[in-house]
Formats: C-alpha cells, sequence, structure tokens
C-alpha cells in the first residue's frame, strides 16, 4: 500500500459547497473513490498518534502540538483500491457552557466523508465530550447520518484507568457508532480494523447499488425467464398448426 504524505493544514481544504469543494468530492488521486476521515477528540488522547500507526504501522512516542496534517493513503476494502485522505486536528477543548469548536474544526468535519472520535481511558473528561462531540458532527451534516467510530485509546494503560470499556461501548452503542478499545503503542491490528470499517460504512454509502444483498432485493422485479416446458409446449403447437395447414392445402 502507497502512502503519499500530503502534509497540508486543515485551513488549505476548499471550502464546503465550493467548486473546488464540489471538484473534491468524490474521486482521488488516479481516479479511484476518495474516502475523507477526520480525527477528533480531546487534548493529549493519542489522535495524531492513532493516525501515524495507521498509515505507517509504527507508534512514534513524542510529537508537536497537532497542526492539523493531513495524509493521503491507497486502500484496499472489499477488493476495491480506495484514496483515502486522513486530517488530524488540534485537540479540542472543554469550557463550562460546552465544546469549543473554531471554525478551522468545523470546516474538516463538514469536508469529512466519515469521523474517528477518539479518546483516553486514562482521561474521563476526553470520555465525557464525546457525546456532545457527537451530537456537533451530526449538526454539521444534517440529513445524513455520518458514519462515525468511536476509539477509546491507551488501553496499555490499565493502571491509571479513569474510564472502564464497557462505558465506551454502551457510549458508541446509544450513539449508533462502531467501537474500538485500541492501544496505539502496543497494537497496528486494533487501529486498522476502526479505519477499516469507516471506510467500508463510506463506500457502501457511495455505491450502495453496489452491494451484492441491494442487488438481490431490487426493487424492480426482474422478469422470469420463461421455463422450458410451456417453451416445448408453445413450439409443439405451432408445430402442429403448420403440419395442419400444410395438409389442408
Ligand atoms: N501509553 C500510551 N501512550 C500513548 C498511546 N497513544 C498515544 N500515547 C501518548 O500520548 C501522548 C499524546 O499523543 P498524541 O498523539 O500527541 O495526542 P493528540 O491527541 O494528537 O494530542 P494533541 O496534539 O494535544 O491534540 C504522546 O506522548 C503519545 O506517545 C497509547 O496507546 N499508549
Amino acid at each position: 500500500m502507497r502512502l503519499i504524505q500530503n502534509m497540508c493544514t486543515i485551513a488549505e481544504y476548499p471550502t464546503p459547497g465550493s467548486a473546488a469543494a464540489a471538484a473534491d468530492c468524490c474521486l482521488g488521486a488516479a481516479g479511484r473513490r476518495l474516502v475523507k476521515i477526520a480525527v477528533v477528540g480531546a487534548s493529549g488522547v493519542g489522535k495524531t498518534a492513532l493516525v501515524v500507526r495507521f498509515l505507517t504501522k509504527r507508534f512514534i512516542g513524542d510529537y508537536e502540538r497537532n497542526a492539523g496534517n493531513l495524509y493521503t493513503r491507497q486502500v484496499q476494502i472489499e477488493g476495491e483500491m480506495l484514496a483515502i485522505q486522513v486530517q488530524d486536528t488540534p485537540g479540542i477543548q472543554v469550557h463550562e457552557n460546552g465544546l469549543s469548536c473554531n471554525e478551522q474544526l468545523n470546516r474538516c468535519i463538514r469536508w469529512a466523508d466519515a469521523v474517528v472520535m477518539v479518546f483516553s481511558i486514562t482521561d474521563h473528561k476526553s470520555y465525557e465530550l464525546i457525546g456532545q462531540l457527537h451530537q456537533h458532527i451530526q449538526q454539521l451534516h444534517l440529513g445524513t447520518r455520518l458514519p462515525v467510530v468511536v476509539v477509546a485509546n491507551k488501553a496499555d494503560l490499565l493502571h491509571i484507568k479513569q474510564v472502564d470499556p464497557q462505558l465506551g461501548l454502551q457510549l458508541a452503542s446509544m450513539l449508533g457508532c462502531s467501537f474500538y478499545e485500541v492501544s496505539v503503542s502496543e497494537n497496528y491490528n486494533d487501529v486498522y480494523n476502526a479505519f477499516h470499517v469507516l471506510c467500508k460504512e463510506v463506500s457502501h454509502k457511495q455505491q450502495p447499488s453496489s452491494t451484492p444483498e441491494k442487488r438481490r432485493t431490487s426493487l424492480i422485479p426482474r422478469p422470469k425467464s420463461p421455463n422450458m416446458q410451456d417453451l416445448k409446449r408453445r413450439f409443439k403447437q405451432a408445430l402442429s398448426a403448420k403440419v395442419r395447414t400444410v395438409t389442408s392445402v
């Protein structure tokens, strides 16, 4: 899988609704279908580590403060090569009157086809904001249910755990999201699976008719193929009628 790092900030995104955004909508490099994923969550939960782990399979311990980098990668989902763009975002702050999401972050969420919401099991406040964050995301995508996955990170730090995995699972199912508890530092597969499930959801959403179960239950009933008995009977009738006309001449 090729990894093309295209480091540009959120600010360079085409504004939603612009011609550039329309052109940007579905096709990535070389005409591959494009899946745009935003990774959001509180500060320090491991968003950048998660993105880098997914893209490079490596865990890199320390990063400077999140600048909101964008990465592009080709992935194969159910036999189809997709281009995916993964947007890392600055940590979300929570004030007494709720979330403080700046316009840059809102533009990124509007731009996304799917969102990864990350919290850390060692930071209860990062878990508490997930519900409000999900509501905010859906408000920025009124009319469509955006595919969202909840990721509980730092599962290796059980000795300083503040959030029980069961709570994360219950919250995710209440929000109608998939849930993954991962340790970006210890495990790549769970990280990959979280992104993989999102890409599949987006892919099915972008091409609903392509899913085999949809074809089978098409609303327009396919014409029934005539059965062979019926064909043979009609052939015999035609044949005997022809014989009658010849003999009657
Ligand atoms: N033990 C452990 N540490 C982790 C894990 N994931 C990330 N970290 C550490 O957590 C710290 C924060 O990780 P980042 O990826 O910078 O978190 P972020 O959410 O991007 O942070 P902001 O840039 O503030 O938004 C770093 O020191 C990481 O090494 C994990 O699974 N286990």
